[in-house]
Order: C-alpha cells, then sequence, then structure tokens
C-alpha cells in the first residue's frame, strides 16, 4: 500500500473506533481480516497512524475545527508528527485509494491554527470531566502533564538478575542500542523504530532465555520501593501475569517465600511460563479455586503485601489511548470501591511490623492518596512510611526521584513528563 492509502485506511479506522466505541485493537484486528491484501508492514503503519491519532484526538480536532477521523488524523500529522502542509497535502492527492484533495479550509487549519486558546483538557488531550481532578494535582500543569501522556512510549526491559547482569543483557541487546533507565538500576531502554513501531524483543535470544522481560521502568521502580525482604514472606494479591512478582523474585534473589494470587484465573495464567523462563523458585502461585479461600492459611504471617491494584490506567495512556475516551466516572467509582476491598483484605495477612505496598497505574487522587486517607481512616493500627523513606531503595537514583516525582505524604508519583515512566503511585504503609 502506498503512504497516501494507509492513510486513507487509519481515517476509516478512526471513523469506526468512534462510532462503534469498540477496543481500537478489535477494530484493527477486523481491518486486518477484510483487507487480506494488507501485509505486515502496512497494517503496523495504519496500526501507527490510528494510535497517534487517537492519542492527540482532542488537540487535532480542535486546530481543525471538527471532530471527523478526517480531522483528527489530518491534525495528528502536523502536531504529532511535524509534518508542514506541503507534506500532507501530497498525502491527500485525491488519486485512486488516497484521501480527498486537502480543502481551502483544511490548507489554512494547518497553516495558521495553533492551541493557544485551547482549553487545557483540549491541549493536554483528555476527558473534559478529568480537567477537575488532574487540576487538583497538576494544577497549571495538567495540559503539559496529559501532552506528554499522548506521547508515544518508549519499550523498557527489566534486566533479570536471577540470570543475568545489566551489562551483559545490554551487550546481548547491542544492537537494538540499549540505553540504562535513569532511575531503575535493572532497566534498559530501547529506541522505537521511527514509525513507532517497537522491534520484536521477545523474539531475541536474551528474552527466550529469560535474562531480560518486559517491563515498564515505572512498574520496576515501584516494586524496587516495595523492598521485598531478601528471605522474608510476601505476597503479591493483585499478580495479574506477574510483571512485579518476576521482579519481587529477582530482588529476593529466589530466596524466602512469594505468594502470587490473582482473583481473575486467565489473567494469572501466563504467570507459570514466565516464571520458568525466568529461573524463579521463590513463588508458589495461589490461583482462585471457585469460591474457597486459597489464602486462608497465610493470614497474619507475611512481611510485605503488595496490592497492584486494579485501577483506571490513567497513567498508562501513552501505550492505551482509546481507553482514556471510553473511561467513565461510573468506571473510576467502580474501581474505588474494589481498591478499598482489596486493600482491607490485605491488611488481615500482614504480620506487626509488616508492609503492605499500594500500587496503582493512576493519576487520579480518588485512587491514591484519597485511598489512602480513607485505609488509614479505617485502620489505625497502620501509618505511611514517607517517601523519603522508600525512596532510597534506589541508591542516588532516588535522590534525584525525589526532585522529579510528586511525592506527597501518602505516596510518591511518577508521571510521563516528571520521570519519563508511566504514571504511576506508590504508598507503602507499615502495620503497627
Ligand atoms: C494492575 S493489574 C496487576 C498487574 C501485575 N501485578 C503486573 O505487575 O503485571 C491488577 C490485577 O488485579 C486483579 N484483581 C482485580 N480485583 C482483584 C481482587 N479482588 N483480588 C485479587 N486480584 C484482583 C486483576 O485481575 C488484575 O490482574
Amino acid at each position: 500500500m502506498t503512504p497516501a492509502a494507509r492513510l486513507a485506511a487509519a481515517i476509516e479506522i478512526v471513523e469506526t473506533v468512534a462510532s462503534s466505541r469498540r477496543p481500537v485493537a478489535d477494530v484493527l484486528k477486523d481491518w486486518g481480516r477484510s483487507h487480506r491484501f494488507a501485509g505486515s508492514g502496512d497494517r503496523s503503519a495504519i496500526g501507527s497512524l490510528v494510535y497517534d491519532g487517537l492519542r492527540r484526538r482532542a488537540s487535532s480536532a480542535f486546530l481543525m475545527g471538527e471532530e471527523s477521523g478526517r480531522a483528527v488524523l489530518l491534525g495528528m500529522l502536523r502536531l504529532g508528527r511535524g509534518l508542514d502542509v506541503e507534506a500532507i497535502a501530497a498525502l491527500c492527492d485525491g488519486s485512486r485509494f488516497a484521501p480527498a484533495a486537502l480543502s481551502e479550509a483544511e490548507r489554512t487549519r494547518l497553516e495558521t491554527g495553533s492551541l493557544d486558546d485551547a482549553p487545557a483538557h483540549v491541549a493536554g488531550d483528555y476527558p473534559e470531566w478529568l480537567d477537575a481532578p488532574l487540576a487538583v494535582l497538576f494544577g497549571e500543569e495538567r495540559a503539559a502533564e496529559g501532552a506528554a501522556l499522548a506521547e508515544r512510549a518508549p519499550l523498557d526491559l527489566r534486566v533479570n538478575t536471577l540470570k543475568a547482569t545489566p551489562a551483559k543483557a545490554a551487550e546481548a541487546l547491542a544492537h537494538l542500542d540499549p540505553t540504562p533507565g535513569r532511575w531503575s538500576p535493572l532497566a534498559l531502554r530501547i529506541a522505537l523504530e521511527p514509525d513507532g513501531k517497537a522491534p520484536p524483543v521477545t523474539a531475541e535470544p536474551a528474552f527466550i532465555k529469560g535474562e531480560v522481560e518486559i517491563q515498564d521502568e515505572g512498574s520496576q521502580i515501584a516494586a524496587i520501593l516495595a523492598a521485598p525482604p531478601p528471605g522474608g514472606q510476601v505476597l503479591d494479591l493483585c499478580a495479574g501475569g506477574g510483571g512485579k512478582t518476576l521482579e519481587c523474585a529477582a530482588l529476593m534473589d529466589n530466596s524466602g517465600q512469594i505468594y502470587a494470587h490473582d482473583s481473575d484465573l486467565r489473567r494469572l495464567a501466563p504467570i507459570h511460563e514466565r516464571l520458568a523462563r525466568a529461573g524463579v523458585r521463590n513463588v508458589q502461585v495461589r490461583s482462585p479455586k471457585g469460591a474457597a479461600d486459597v489464602l486462608a492459611d497465610l493470614a497474619g504471617r507475611m512481611d510485605l503485601v503488595l496490592v497492584d491494584a486494579p485501577c483506571t490506567g490513567t497513567g498508562t495512556w501513552r501505550r492505551n489511548p482509546d481507553a482514556k475516551w471510553r473511561i467513565r466516572p461510573g468506571a473510576l467509582d467502580e474501581r474505588v470501591k474494589e481498591q478499598a476491598t482489596i486493600l482491607d483484605r490485605a491488611a488481615g495477612f500482614l504480620k506487626p511490623g509488616g508492609r503492605l505496598a499500594y500500587i496503582t497505574c493512576s493519576l487520579l487522587d480518588a485512587e491514591n492518596g484519597a485511598q489512602i486517607r480513607a485505609f488509614l481512616d479505617r485502620h489505625h493500627g497502620f501509618e505511611v512510611i514517607p517517601p523519603a523513606e522508600t525512596l532510597p531503595a534506589l541508591g542516588l537514583a532516588g535522590l534525584a526521584l525525589r526532585g522529579a516525582a510528586l511525592v506527597r505524604p501518602e505516596g510518591a508519583m511518577l508521571t510521563p513528563r516528571r520521570t519519563g515512566t508511566d504514571g504511576f503511585f506508590i504508598s507503602v504503609l507499615r502495620r503497627a
């Protein structure tokens, strides 16, 4: 397909996403099935255009003065990819399979339009109803924080110290030009290809041998700040596919015992294969079994309980740009209730002096600081360990992170703009 035909396809797909309100990944898959002539390079380039368009949906529509898929894509080419009007006109030449030629109005918008008068939620590309909650945290910087969440996410790897050192892994992946993480001593950042595509890391021998895992640096930091104690007893209550379980196992050098649980059997399923690949030997997976309480014997015995809570995922909008336009206030309320229930349950597993690490990939105070304050109101035997005491787990980088992150009495928040990571909130509490 020509670049122009790819653009026309992307416009059509963004239209379908808007009218059907279906997840973009499903719409892209359907499009691929019904356009068999499109090769993998085409599908990847089209996907990249669609994702970039969704990342900047509001600002692109504002620039172009309308909300159609075409306006979103044209505006994005200017705002996101820095193309000038002639380059965009060359793609829209009206030939067969190409988008229609630019109108005079479109030309003018692309030449002279700006976001100078755009409200914060437009300049920051987030839903208007989230403007007030984001203003609480970020004030006048909320548009800039939103704009950073509209960029592409990098590809971060975590070196599995059970199998490799960062230097050895970097050498094995030298052809991908990895750079060390800014904060996590375990992180390697891999540059994306120009159209935003990630290199096929899962096919690399270093990945297959379990020397590296794909894990955002923010997620790596969260597990490091949770400080799983070598030789200790740890419960990962919302283990999902095991990203943080694997990291904790490595931080504990395969000593002690980690119990990995998740209420969703399907989400937990990949953990078995990942544990084997990573050479982890100190994890017991406690899969849910109907109504049975599979964690009953752990009550009051844990040194650390990790609650990597289900959340709105507002910190991961770089990776899931369509999710930001689909999120509704009702979903936020639901997540807040679930988090409170999980936190209350988590408290019962700790032994006196044990720690509870509460982690979300959300930027909303309702799920973060306010959630912790409400927990402390319900559980008088707990106190927050101030971020100043948890950040040194990162060594010298912890000092710098203290300046970069948004540090509040309840915990530390990472954001793409501040720390170059996904958005994460990390709070560590101690049971008296
Ligand atoms: C943020 S994800 C976990 C990601 C995972 N820890 C990782 O690092 O890859 C949140 C997980 O919480 C799980 N979850 C939701 N409600 C739960 C509950 N009541 N008890 C345990 N897990 C729950 C979800 O199934 C989901 O897998």
